[in-house]
């Protein structure tokens, strides 16, 4: 696979452990490669009779996973996770082709996503209820159960790894899963819906619908769905607890953010300035926990904003398939034009651009027609502008001053959005001190943007709830139910 060269033929829904042809339409959409414009895929959008036949086949794999013990789900998950790390460097590829990031970076969110279906296989062997003594030698007990048929709605930035964080736990509990991913992004989930029919789920057990807001609305409204998990949007994310709400379904929201990085004047240079590229510029910046607001301590200002410029000027952007190369495309040519049309109004609002913030055309002739834009850093921010408030999903970072640890907490805090949060500091009292009253459910101590599965993610405020990867997430894919037992008489009070 080079770029320039990569076209699917094959269907991109999945049901009953086959790719199908939709039954039905809700209209046509392309998938295209970033790095080169060209179509790579046209496919139909599932209409309801789809979404109806998808979720048929996924009540009957239910009925079949939902009886197996623990151990037997761990094993189909363990081999899961092997077969993925087997086809690593294919699933990387696609990933790369059809979303733009670099493939040095698709490599670690395939590991990542593999490593999820490890812990969530360990937790399936282990999950257990309570058993409670009660007066006179009764007693309760508590199963946790599965839900039944889940649905996990992803967006285009992750599409594999997504796609796992959500799966992963979804069927360890016992559930089965109708996954739509973005219509932006409709390939590699293909690729785990295989993986898990050779690792032995059984047919139906994962299903992968295409289409964007028509089929998503078929699938949260679906009165045998149990359950939502949506990463996206707060616009869109609104529309579909409104939804959820109306079948009293559970939903889980990984939405967007505006995160603050909190540098202050004690913290080691070096691995602040590495920690703000990490933090702004991982997948051409379309990172929903990214910290965009850069605020540093005066006293450090200078130095930090000359190294993070030498530094974010070094970074390679190029043809995404390439090894050195480190920022490829984004995701396409409307998002492109918005990111730059921030960065426009940036300008217009007193903001500098110290590099950056516009159209980069590489040499290479086949990669004219892509989406591509070297990463931005703009000073003289103040907390008013758009670019400060809004979430930009692009490669731009705004650097502004604090003096005091009051003042930063006060303005990092001031926002709708609550992701995530990250500081840097020698001073170990100050950094827990710092975290506590950050009001974000991510935070980072003198690192940024590192996805250990071990670690539960997920918003305050509007960036969402629910919880995605660590142990928490067993309660977000499961029920329990209590169960009393009289060893006794009946008293009756009648
Ligand atoms: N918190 C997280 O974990 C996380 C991770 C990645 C991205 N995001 C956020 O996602 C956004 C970018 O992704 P996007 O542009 O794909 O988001 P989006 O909200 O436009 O779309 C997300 C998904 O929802 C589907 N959808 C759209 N309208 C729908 C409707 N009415 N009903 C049901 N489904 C519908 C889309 O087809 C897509 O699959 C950013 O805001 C980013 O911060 C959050
Ligand atoms: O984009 C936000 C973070 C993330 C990474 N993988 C899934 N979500």
């Amino acid at each position: 696979m080079s770029t320039g060269t990569f076209v699917v033929s094959q269907p991109l829904n999945y049901r009953g452990g086959a790719r199908v042809e939709p039954a039905d339409s809700s209209g046509i959409e392309k998938a295209f490669e970033p790095a080169t414009g060209r179509v790579i895929a046209t496919f139909a959008c599932s209409g309801e009779k789809e979404v109806n036949l998808a979720v048929q086949d996924a009540k009957a794999a239910f009925k079949i996973w939902s009886q197996k013990s623990g151990m037997e789900r761990c094993r189909i998950l363990l081999e899961a996770a092997r077969l993925i790390r087997e086809r690593r460097d294919e699933i990387a590829k696609v990933e790369t082709i059809n979303n733009g990031k670099s493939i040095f970076e698709a490599r670690f969110d395939i590991d990542i996503s593999s490593q999820s279906l490890e812990y969530y296989a360990g937790l399936a062997a282990s999950m257990a209820g309570e058993h409670i003594q009660l007066p006179g030698g009764s007693f309760g007990y508590t199963r946790r159960e599965p839900l039944g048929v889940c649905v996990g709605i992803g967006a285009w930035n992750y599409p594999f790894q997504i796609a796992c964080w959500k799966s992963a736990p979804a069927l360890a509990c016992g559930n089965a899963m109708i996954f739509k991913p973005s219509p932006f992004t409709p390939v590699s989930v293909l690729l785990l819906a295989e993986i898990y029919t050779e690792a032995g789920v059984p047919p139906g057990l994962f299903n992968v619908v295409q289409g964007g807001a028509a089929t998503g609305q078929f699938l949260c409204q679906h009165h045998d769905v149990a359950k939502v998990s949506f990463t996206g949007s707060v616009p869109t994310g609104t529309k579909i607890m409104e939804m959820s709400a109306k079948g009293i379904k559970p939903v889980t929201l990984e939405l967007g953010g505006k995160s603050p990085l909190i540098i202050f004047s004690d913290c080691d240079m070096e691995n602040a300035v590495k920690g703000a590229l990490m933090a702004n510029f991982l997948t051409q910046g379309e990172v929903c926990c990214n910290g965009t607001r850069v605020f540093v301590q005066k006293e450090i200002l200078d130095k930090f904003t000359e190294e993070v410029v030498k530094q974010t000027q070094r970074i390679k952007i190029g043809d995404p398939l390439l090894e050195d190369t480190r920022m490829g495309p984004l995701i396409n040519r409307p998002h492109l034009e918005r990111v730059l049309g921030f960065v426009k109004v940036a300008k217009q609002q007193g903001a500098k651009v110290l590099c950056g913030g516009d159209l980069y055309v590489p040499e290479d002739p086949k990669l004219k027609d892509g989406y591509y834009m070297r990463p931005c850093i703009l000073t003289n921010c103040r907390d008013d502008m758009t670019c400060v408030k809004e979430e930009i999903f692009g490669p731009v970072m705004s650097i502004l001053s604090f003096d005091t640890e009051a003042e930063v907490l006060e303005r990092a805090n001031d926002t709708s959005f609550g992701l995530a949060a990250g500081v840097f500091t020698r001073d170990i009292q100050r950094a827990h001190r710092v975290v506590a009253e950050l009001q974000a459910g991510m935070c980072f101590i003198n690192n940024y943007n590192v996805s250990p599965v071990e670690l539960p993610f997920g918003g305050y405020k509007k960036s969402g709830f629910g919880r995605e990867n660590g142990r928490v997430t067993i309660e977000y894919y499961s029920q329990l139910k209590t169960v009393c037992v009289e060893m006794g008489d009946v008293e009756s009070a009648f």
